[in-house]
């Protein structure tokens, strides 16, 4: 496995990328496309707010900045949309159509289904589309949040289709591993069942227990702002998250989130249920199995 700094002196993988929607995701990736080299030779960001442009040139992330994504897209051998899901599907029929053939179109969503849903009918035959998704990221969003490591040691999920050519993967596959991504393939229905567990269910909890503390405002509400313990304060940080992306997530990922929601609902009434009659032994076997699960996760991250 390479490091880092291995990477500036490598054949970049493209010679124009284009990122749409330079915020926290597309803005590390040009970050890393600057600090560390091996992606791209040119890099060009596109957002739709003057004040995401304005401030991406400031920063001195991209060699280019413009509103004008079809523009950009027609210079580009790999276009990469770091946009809310909600609006992938827009964005890439906005693009497609510019693309130059044999350029390949990427994106970071969230959810995997139904964002090829959303961009399948505007695909062409001559431009490759690997949808992608780096598993990390913060609570926070724009180009200001991003930072060069962020994908670093983390998980970048790749939900290739049949009809794409296996040299556009690798191509994918290669930016991401010079992200310091770790890759993994997976069919889109798999990814977004994995991802409602691991990170959309997470983010529901921590917006819900934030949301129940608060209306019971009366009685707790100078505990919770004093006295938030650091379990608290753990779903706050997650509960500060966009809410445009996150209910985009909510309803692009629908069917697997209600369907993990009515699982954890069951095994919450099942420890309810534990309380009510003092189980010991299932409450300790479930506060054990937490805490084997943060064991071996750190475990992991170590490795
Ligand atoms: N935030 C996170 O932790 C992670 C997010 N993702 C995915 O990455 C994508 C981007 O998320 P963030 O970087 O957090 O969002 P962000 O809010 O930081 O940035 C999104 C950018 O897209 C721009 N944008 C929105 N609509 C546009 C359009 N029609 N044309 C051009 N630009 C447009 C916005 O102005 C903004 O600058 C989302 O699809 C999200 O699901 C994936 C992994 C982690
Ligand atoms: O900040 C956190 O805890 C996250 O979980 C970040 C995150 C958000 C969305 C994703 O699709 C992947 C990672």
């Amino acid at each position: 496995m390479q490091t880092p700094s291995d990477t500036r002196d490598l054949p970049p993988v493209f010679e124009t990328l284009v990122v749409i929607g330079p915020g926290l995701i597309g803005s590390s990736v040009l970050r890393r496309a600057k600090e560390y080299g091996g992606l791209a030779r040119h890099v060009i960001a596109v957002d739709k707010d003057p004040a995401v442009c304005a401030r991406v040139a400031e920063l001195g992330i991209a060699d280019e900045v413009t509103d004008n994504a079809a523009e950009a897209a027609a210079r580009a051998d790999c276009v990469m949309l770091c946009v809310p899901v909600g609006v992938m599907g827009p964005v890439a029929a906005a693009v497609l159509p510019a693309m130059k053939p044999g350029a390949i179109l990427t994106e970071v969503g969230s959810t995997k289904v139904s964002v090829i849903e959303a961009i399948s009918p505007y695909l062409r035959p001559d431009v490759p589309y690997v949808p992608a998704h780096p598993m990390a990221g913060t609570e926070f969003s724009g180009p200001d949040a991003g930072f060069a490591t962020l994908f670093e040691n983390r998980w970048c999920l790749l939900t290739p289709l049949e009809a794409t050519p296996h040299a556009a993967i690798e191509a994918v596959r290669t930016l991401w591993e010079r992200c310091g991504a770790r890759l993994r393939d997976m069919t889109p229905a798999h990814h977004d069942r994995v991802c409602a567990i691991v990170s959309h269910l997470p983010h529901l909890l921590a917006f819900t227990i934030c949301g129940t503390a608060d209306d019971l405002a009366d009685e707790t509400r100078s505990e919770v702002l004093d006295f938030a313990a650091s379990g608290f304060r753990d779903f706050t940080r997650i509960a500060a998250s966009d809410p445009t992306m996150w209910r985009d997530i909510f309803l692009l990922n629908r069917e697997a989130l209600l369907e993990m929601l009515a699982r954890f609902m069951e095994d919450a009434q099942a420890m309810a249920r534990a309380i009510r009659w003092g189980d010991e032994a299932y409450i300790v076997d479930r506060i054990e199995r937490g805490r084997k699960i943060r064991k071996s996760l750190i475990e992991n991250q170590q490795a």
